[in-house]
């Protein structure tokens, strides 16, 4: 019999929902719609559902986004597979922070306690998808709710590599290591690149450039991650839209002598600092030229305006320098560097930069191919284009790997523990 999957991606100002079917004779989940709820944090809302976009009205919150999300899905005349909420069988949960959590976790209320007590190493990533695993539990009652870690993918980074250098056994107590995040988008990339590749995902050796208005490098080695940019939380590593990236961390107390105390955003269920908070949102590429948007800055660069050349620049050199290291951490057996992401799989000007700035270790861009990428999940845009060293764009989809896993393991995720 056919299933119904509801994939759900909340992030700190959008909701996007990829609905997929897939049976117990056909376990690899169909697309059948997909629809996205912007403009959160910076009203109008907009509802996009394929190519049709509309405004929404009084909706703030993670739960009014999902409830619109799923009025407007039952009520799709061109969606009858799903008329009525309770033809959801799985709901596929986005999971920032999965602290110690290496799979696919099914939601029960003791798992909801475990990932509540969690989002205190992450509450601005966490705090909008438990709202949702609430909302979810609420409307769709008897649907089984799944969680995926953005931090599972990473649970194979060797001991030296994640633990930081302070006292173990505070440390210990308070979970303060490296974790890192991406991972849907990481195993998506894997698994695509392999196949494109034509290798085994175990001997598959890649560079991926996850790069959104969050981003993150990952060092892949035989398939599993050795190493990657994002940290305790999120905020390490690469700049992001809003964020620093890797800083000196007395920095913060230099900026602020308030660095410690709540942000005016805190509530009771969301304990956020002033120093979270100005690193985390009020920093990265939106500081140094005011726009979150970085084909905004590129463009910007191109026409010669002073700041958005500096903010592209700092981009160029800190992946660079993560490339080079990982390619180091992989003794320079490399099948791929792969770009992923928003700017990864639009940013042509950047995707040229960063492999001219690489190129003494092998990489080397065809101009033709980078300026018009070829219809693909993985497209070839390197000189190479056989043997090591390929320069590959993937159109990676966190929804879509969370769908395949679920569908994967259906049986196991539907038992209560
Ligand atoms: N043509 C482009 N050149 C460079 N960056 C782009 C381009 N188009 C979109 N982007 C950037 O992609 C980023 C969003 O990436 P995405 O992975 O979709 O985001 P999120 O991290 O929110 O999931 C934005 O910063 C956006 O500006
Ligand atoms: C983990 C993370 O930074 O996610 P996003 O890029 O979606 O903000
Ligand atoms: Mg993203």
């Amino acid at each position: 019999m056919s299933q119904i999957i509801l994939s759900i991606n909340a992030g700190s100002s959008s909701v996007k929902v990829s609905v997929y079917t897939f049976s117990d004779s056909d376990a690899t989940p169909k697309s059948i719609a997909s629809v996205s709820l912007s403009g959160l944090t910076s009203p109008p809302t907009k509802l996009t559902s394929g190519k049709d976009t509309k405004t929404l009205e009084n909706i703030a919150t993670p739960n009014e986004a999902f409830s619109a999300i799923l009025s407007h899905l039952t009520s799709d005349s061109s969606l009858p597979q799903l008329k009525d909420p309770s033809d959801v069988s799985f709901a596929c949960h986005r999971i920032v922070h999965g602290g110690g959590y290496s799979a696919p976790t099914r939601i029960d209320s003791d798992t909801y306690y475990h990932l509540e007590a969690l989002s205190d190493l992450a509450p601005l990533h966490n705090a909008g998808a438990l709202e949702i695993v609430k909302a979810v539990h609420a409307f769709i009652p008897k649907c089984t709710n799944v969680a995926f870690f953005d931090s599972a993918f990473h649970s194979t980074i060797p001991e030296p590599v994640r633990t930081y250098m302070i006292d173990p056994a505070k440390a210990k107590k308070t979970g303060l290591r490296k974790y890192g995040f991406h991972g849907l988008s990481y195993a998506f990339i894997t698994r695509a690149v392999a196949a494109h590749l034509q290798k085994p995902i175990e001997e598959t050796n890649l560079i991926a450039l996850h790069l959104g208005s969050g981003a993150s490098c990952c060092a892949i080695k035989g398939g599993k991650s050795i190493d990657t940019t994002m940290g305790l939380t999120p905020l390490s590593g690469l700049p992001g839209a809003t964020r620093s990236g890797d800083v000196d961390p007395s920095l913060i107390f230099h900026f602020t002598h308030d660095a410690s105390k709540p942000s005016p955003g805190s509530s009771e269920a969301m304990h956020v600092t002033q120093a979270e908070m100005i690193l985390n949102k009020e920093s990265g590429w939106k500081a140094l030229t005011g726009t979150t948007d970085f084909g905004e800055v590129s463009k910007r660069a191109e026409k010669g305006d002073e700041s958005a050349k500096l903010a592209f620049e700092v981009f160029v050199d800190r992946v660079m320098g993560f490339v080079g290291s990982y390619y180091v951490k992989l003794g320079g057996t490399v099948d791929a560097l792969v770009f992923a992401g928003g700017i990864g799989e639009h940013g042509v000007h950047f995707r040229e930069e960063v492999v001219a700035r690489v190129g003494c270790l092998g990489f080397e861009i065809d101009r033709g191919a980078n300026e018009q990428l070829q219809d693909g999940e993985v497209v070839d845009i390197g000189k190479q284009k056989d043997g090591d060293r390929r320069v590959l764009v993937c159109q990676t989809d966190e929804q879509t790997e969370m769908a395949r896993q679920c569908a994967e393991d259906a049986d196991n995720l539907r038992r209560p523990a």
